[in-house]
């Protein structure tokens, strides 16, 4: 079973607008919602390619209702955590250029993180756990590294997605793999990284720890994936962004489905990258049909040798 954790879920509202003035009234053109948070997103790419997942995290309120109903019309297993406190929202303002404001999680007690620990001590050899996202401020922020650890002497996978504190923390524990963006990768160093080759000694140091698979994204400047034998280049599909929200979900998405089909590792890189491009060229996430277009677009290269 693959499992997602979201501590940080979130109501996404999208703002459509001709331009945005700041400092002036402005009107939408157009407004939607949708559920939102990094392994609510994972759980819902993944259903889409016919994948099973079980999501958790912590929800309250009318915006936590909100998200929970939704994903579970869907036919996604749940099994949030009631908390006190409104569910944030995110608010993506799309004018002529995309801006976000993310909101801020309510308070997270200590009983509810012992839950959650409760609930992932069902974790065994063959399943998944997906920690993304942001870490609320009342959870210490090595909370990954913790919950990592516990999957991993499970016999679990473990797959990250996240930036900050909580990333640079859990990539000590050698979880399965990791996908930071370019910018997130160059937190984890100290360095500003402009094109996909200037990041791979950096793949390597993570692989060098212990990591599996590194899939670092450039959005349209394509992507790396770095594993013990060899550093591969993908480049991405051309096309219309439309919303670029949970690209990034979509990418990791797409190579735990890969995995899941056992296709072998160009092709579940191949469709991981064409997952992220296929949600970035449409209003809501990819669908496996334009996945597999876009895959023909893409060609994988070597750009480094692994250890
Ligand atoms: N301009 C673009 N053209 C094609 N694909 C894109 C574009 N921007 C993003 N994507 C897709 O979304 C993925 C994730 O984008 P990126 O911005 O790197 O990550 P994140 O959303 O995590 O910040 C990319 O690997 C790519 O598949
Ligand atoms: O937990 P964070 O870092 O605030 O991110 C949450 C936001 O990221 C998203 O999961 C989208 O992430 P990506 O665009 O990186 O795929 C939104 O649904 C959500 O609003």
């Amino acid at each position: 079973m693959i499992y997602t954790v979201t501590l940080n879920p979130a109501l996404d509202y999208f703002v459509e607008i001709d331009e945005l003035n700041v400092g002036a009234l402005n009107r939408s053109t157009y407004d939607y919602k949708a559920p939102g948070g990094k392994g609510i997103n994972v759980s819902r790419v993944l259903k889409r390619f016919g994948h099973n997942s079980k999501s958790l995290g912590f929800t309250g309120g009318f915006t936590g209702d909100y998200v929970r109903d939704v994903i579970e019309k869907e036919g996604i297993e749940t099994d949030f955590i009631q908390v006190n406190g409104d569910t944030r929202i995110n608010i993506k303002v799309k004018g002529k250029i995309e801006s976000e404001i993310n909101g801020v999680s309510p308070d997270i007690k200590n009983e509810y993180l012992e839950q959650l620990q409760k609930q992932l001590s069902v974790l065994n050899e063959g399943d998944a756990l997906v920690l993304a996202g942001s870490v609320p401020s009342t959870i210490p922020d090595d909370i990954y590294e913790t919950l990592c650890q516990g999957a991993l002497d499970r016999k679990a996978e473990v797959f990250i997605d996240s930036s900050g504190e909580p990333m640079k923390k859990v990539i000590e524990k050698r979880p399965t793999f990791i996908k930071p963006n370019h910018h997130e990768l160059g937190e984890l160093f100290s360095v500003e990284l402009k094109e996909p080759k200037e990041a791979v000694p950096y793949v390597r140091k993570l692989i060098e720890k212990g990591i599996t698979y590194v899939l670092v994204s450039f959005a349209g400047d394509g992507a790396i994936l770095g594993t013990n034998e060899q550093i591969l280049y993908a480049n991405t599909p051309k096309g219309i962004v439309r919303n670029s929200v949970g690209a990034g979900d979509s990418v990791v998405a797409g190579f735990l489905a890969a995995k899941k089909e056992k296709m072998n590792l160009e092709d579940s890189f191949k469709f991981a990258v064409a997952t992220g491009s296929a949600t970035a060229f449409s209003k809501g996430f990819a669908q496996r049909e334009d996945v597999e277009t876009l895959m023909k677009e893409i060609t994988i290269s070597e750009i480094g040798k692994g250890e």
